[in-house]
């Protein structure tokens, strides 16, 4: 940055020789025919410019360094940000939104960096070094100058406003394209896009927002011409009013030399050229402040799930589990969960059985605080999950879900990720144990098989069984399982049951049950409707108390099973 700062400093006080060195070869060297005193200062003219470029060219990398670093910073800031955002951010965020923010917006302001703030600071240098030789030159002359230069501002004022308003509606519109793109060019989007044949609607509203980007940026260019064509006339008047009032000058009071008209006329050249920086520099901070409260809306949310500054650390946990008077809300008005209270006790599996949007999924998500009870406590061995830290919390949690999510990578890299250091023969142990180990053996390419986007390549089954195995490696003390609702074919369904004994095996288990099977296996079950536990109790117990748990069972489970 310093060094930057003085290659600044020297560009602008070596650019005002060659004008100087021009007066000197009209003024001394022409007028004395002296061809050595030509020839020297045409060299030292020479030489001045092709130092300028060499330091311009050091200039312009030290320039890029420093800009793309802050890029990269400032990306890197708000991943990290985004990365800590609770869940309910993203439930309420559009992807293409977060992708636009980061790509487009941060990567907008890179121009103020790389031109913007190296331009004003070198366009302070060079107006106070060009400035002052015209003011130690003649005054009088300076003074008519600088007096052209209010004329700049006026334009800069208002075509900066609106220049501003263009702009911040050409990011969101931008954003809008990326979350279309994003929306639908992906596996899931095209197969609902194929299947309800919307192809053409949704080509029409891709074209619809990509012309009102198009529009939007056309309007910004022509602004920018009318506004730099303004500027222009001003820079090409400069030079005439000089000659006129130096010649005025010259001829009445003779205190300026014909050298010295000519000096200041390719000087002010070097004035305007400031003048006009900072005039654009003005338009292109205002565009940047659109993009900066854009970045800047993200960087200042503040999560909602946050860490205690005093969190305890819990290195192991026996995996007793207590719900107390817990109510939540997604929404902060409508409550999804009234007054629930269980426990389960270390290694015990308990069923969270009900009617479809009662909120058993919410229980789960609670637990490990992908979003926070409004009122009452979750405990875990006795300590509220809101005092413990995020990491250890989670680490000591499980979470195997239906729709098994996986990344577009190699098998292998997908179990990784439950523990990076894992090796192969842990890897193999833990596959073995949840009855995938044989398919992946199966595949042209193993373990390497890449497993296509979200994991499309494989069955659900498969897939399940893989989210089974990348459990096993992370190996917590809790699991929480959500069992399929669609019906498995019987192989699947064999391996699937087969592949959770090892997962729930001396573990706690809080399971979102739909198979008898698995509602028959459980040590306590829970009957949740409309946000309430209304039953509680064993299989058989349930079924002697004759409630909602039997017309469940008569209902869903027998039929089901039959
Ligand atoms: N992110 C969310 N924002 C707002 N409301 C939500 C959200 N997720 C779920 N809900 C609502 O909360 C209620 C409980 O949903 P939940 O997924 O917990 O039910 P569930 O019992 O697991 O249902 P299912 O068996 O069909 O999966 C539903 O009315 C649902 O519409």
């Amino acid at each position: 940055m310093i060094v930057l700062f003085m290659t600044v400093i020297s560009t602008s006080i070596l650019g005002v020789v060659p004008s100087i060195l021009t007066k000197n070869v009209i003024d001394i060297a022409l007028p004395q025919k002296n061809l050595k005193l030509l020839v020297t200062y045409i060299f030292l003219s020479f030489a001045t410019t092709l130092l300028l470029n060499i330091i311009a060219v050091r200039q312009s990398y030290l320039n890029s360094i420093v800009s793309k670093s802050i890029i990269r910073d400032l990306r890197s800031i708000m991943y990290n940000h985004l990365e800590h955002m609770s869940i309910s951010f993203f439930s309420n965020a559009k992807t293409g939104e977060i992708t636009s923010r980061i790509n487009n917006d941060i990567g907008g302001i890179e121009s103020v960096f790389s031109n913007t703030f190296i331009q004003l600071l070198s366009g302070i240098f060079v107006f106070l070094t060009t400035a002052a030789t015209l003011f130690y030159t003649n005054w009088m002359l300076a003074i008519v100058s600088l007096l052209t230069l209010p004329l700049f501002v006026i334009p800069t004022r208002k075509v900066g406003k609106k220049r501003w308003e263009i702009a911040l509606k050409t990011q969101s519109k931008l954003a809008e394209l990326t979350n279309i793109i994003t929306e639908t060019l992906n596996i899931s989007g095209m197969f609902l896009i194929k299947l309800f044949t919307k192809e053409k609607e949704k080509y029409r509203e891709f074209e619809k927002v990509n012309n009102e980007v198009t529009q939007l940026q056309i309007r910004a260019t022509i602004i920018g011409r009318w506004f730099f064509m303004t500027i222009q006339t001003f820079i090409a008047i400069g030079p005439m009013l000089i000659y006129l009032v130096g010649g005025i000058i010259l001829i009445r009071y003779n205190t300026i030399t014909i050298g010295g008209i000519v000096m200041f006329v390719s000087l002010v050249s070097r004035l305007y050229g400031p003048v006009s920086t900072f005039s654009n520099i003005h338009v292109d901070i205002i565009r940047s402040l659109a993009l900066f409260e854009r970045i800047f809306q993200y960087l200042d949310l503040k999560s909602e799930i946050y860490e205690k500054e005093n969190s305890i650390v819990v290195n192991s946990v026996k995996g007793n589990i207590k719900f107390k008077h817990v109510y939540f809300s997604y929404d902060g008005f409508h409550d999804t969960l009234k007054d629930i209270n269980f426990e389960i006790k270390p290694g015990q599996m308990a069923a969270l059985v009900g009617p479809s949007g009662a909120g058993k999924t919410t229980i789960t998500y609670l637990l490990p605080r992908l979003y926070d009870v409004k009122m009452g406590g979750i405990f875990l061995d006795g300590i509220d999950v809101r005092d413990i830290s995020l990491s250890s919390l989670r680490s000591h949690i499980g979470m195997v879900t239906q729709d098994t999510y996986l990344f577009n990578t190699t098998i292998k890299e997908n179990l990784l990720f439950a523990r990076q250091n894992a090796t192969d023969e842990e890897i193999i142990s833990a596959c073995k144990a949840a009855y995938i180990h044989d398919f992946i053996e199966s595949l042209p390419n193993g373990y390497d098989t890449i497993v296509g986007d979200r994991g499309i390549k494989l069955s659900g089954g498969e897939k399940q069984r893989i989210s089974i195995a990348r459990t096993l490696l992370k190996d917590p003390k809790i699991i929480i399982f959500d069992e399929a609702t669609s019906a498995l074919d019987s192989n699947s369904e064999f391996y699937i049951q087969k592949a959770l004994e090892p997962l729930l095996k001396s573990r706690t288990s809080l399971v979102i049950a739909h198979r008898l099977s698995t509602i028959i296996a459980a040590d306590v079950i829970f009957v949740v409707v409309n946000g309430e536990i209304v039953e509680k109790g064993s299989h058989e117990e349930l079924l002697k108390k004759g409630g909602i748990y039997k017309d469940l069972y008569n209902t869903q489970f027998k039929i089901k099973n039959a």
